[in-house]
């Protein structure tokens, strides 16, 4: 039986380099990098990685990727962009077709599993033993662990419980959890050994909003402890909520990675007014230098500008007797700069 939540690898040196993935650019941003700034080898790199299916769906196309160590890393893209797949190849669980990866410096090869101690791993839909509790599942995976110390098993498990918040159900079989209960549990079995490095395929799935807060402040506190987690997500607000650094996927090409910050940054906030005003509004925006100024219904906005202080606008807007119900300023979400790189909405990938 497999689990979603595969515990994988074995004591691995990190290699002295790495090699280099090729750099792009996509939309302004950094797409792949062979050294972190302090000469550390990166938790992920992926060189012109490939997987083209039986079927002959090309599902990820030459990818390079470069996840800096201490980084909570989104992987992000529609349904059906690649991600999956992708994190399958640096779990070594199938085999790219073209290209690699490699995970701290070493390269990630199906057949040497031992390069991956230092990785946990919740893959897509994990899969339990249904009639065991929560508690003896975590028992199996532990004890299937060859590099876990059986007198410390029942700590370790007890910890992950409660990591995940299962504590108060650890008793329960599995076949009654929920689907977020089943993803927490998946979770646990990742979180037994302490990682360097967690890959967690859509860690939120399946969990109501008291749930994905509650994960993505378990991912938080990981990451504080110096933990690198890499995360796929098709949810834009969960990256932008958990991430520092983001890679974008669509249609199983690497659109830009970097960081979360950077990748807003490509994008020009909007000075916004809500008025009854609007035609006047519109000319005030341009008399005070606004450019791109658009009108839609009550809504009138323009590029904020450096040199456009919003204070002075909006006391220029008041001063010319329109009528503000609203103003302020919109910084670019990450689906804005989605739809800016791809020129397309973020719908499932065909
Ligand atoms: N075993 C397979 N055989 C053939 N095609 C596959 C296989 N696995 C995935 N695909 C296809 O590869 C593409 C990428 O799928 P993948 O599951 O990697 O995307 P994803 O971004 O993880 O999407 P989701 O968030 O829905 O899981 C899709 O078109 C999918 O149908």
């Amino acid at each position: 039986m497999s689990t979603g939540a595969e515990v994988v690898g074995a004591a691995a040196p990190v290699a002295a380099g790495v090699t280099p993935v090729a750099t792009g650019v996509a939309g302004g941003v950094k797409a792949g990098v062979a050294a972190q700034a302090d000469g550390s080898v990166p938790a992920i790199a992926t060189s012109g990685l490939s997987k083209r299916f039986r079927g002959g769906q090309l599902a990820v196309d030459t990818l390079d990727l470069a996840v800096p160590q201490g980084a909570v890393f989104g992987f992000l893209g529609p349904n059906g962009s690649g991600k999956t797949t992708t994190i399958r190849m640096l779990l070594g669980l199938i085999t790219p077709t073209a290209g690699g990866c490699r995970l701290f410096g070493e390269t990630v090869d199906a057949s040497r599993v031992s390069t991956l101690t230092r990785v946990g791993a919740l893959i897509e839909g994990p899969a339990h033993y249904p009639y065991l509790t929560g508690r003896a599942n975590l028992a199996r995976y532990d004890a299937a662990d060859r590099t876990a110390d059986p007198a410390t098993r029942a700590r370790r498990i007890d910890r992950a419980l409660e990591q995940v918040g299962l504590g108060s159900a650890a008793e329960k079989k599995a076949k009654n959890y929920s689907l977020g209960m089943k993803q927490r549990l998946g979770l646990a079995c990742a979180l037994l050994q302490p990682r360097d490095l967690l890959i967690l395929d859509e860690p939120t799935n399946g969990l109501d909003p008291q749930g994905m807060r509650e994960i993505r402040s378990l991912i938080t506190s990981l990451a504080a402890q110096g933990t690198t987690v890499f995360l796929s997500s098709h949810l834009l607000d969960e990256i932008e909520q958990v991430c520092t650094d983001v890679a974008i996927m669509s249609r199983g090409r690497l659109v830009s990675q970097g960081s979360v910050t950077q990748l807003r940054a490509g994008q020009r906030a909007r000075l916004t007014v809500t008025t009854p005003d609007p035609a006047d509004a519109a000319r005030v925006l341009a008399e005070q230098g606004g450019t791109d100024v658009q009108v839609a219904g009550h809504r009138v906005d323009c590029d904020a500008r450096e040199d456009l202080a919003p204070d002075v606008v909006c006391a220029a807007l008041v001063a010319s007797g329109v009528r503000v119900l609203a103003f302020g300023v919109e910084r670019p979400s990450l689906e804005d700069a989605f739809v800016a790189l791809t020129g397309e909405g973020f719908d499932v990938a065909g």
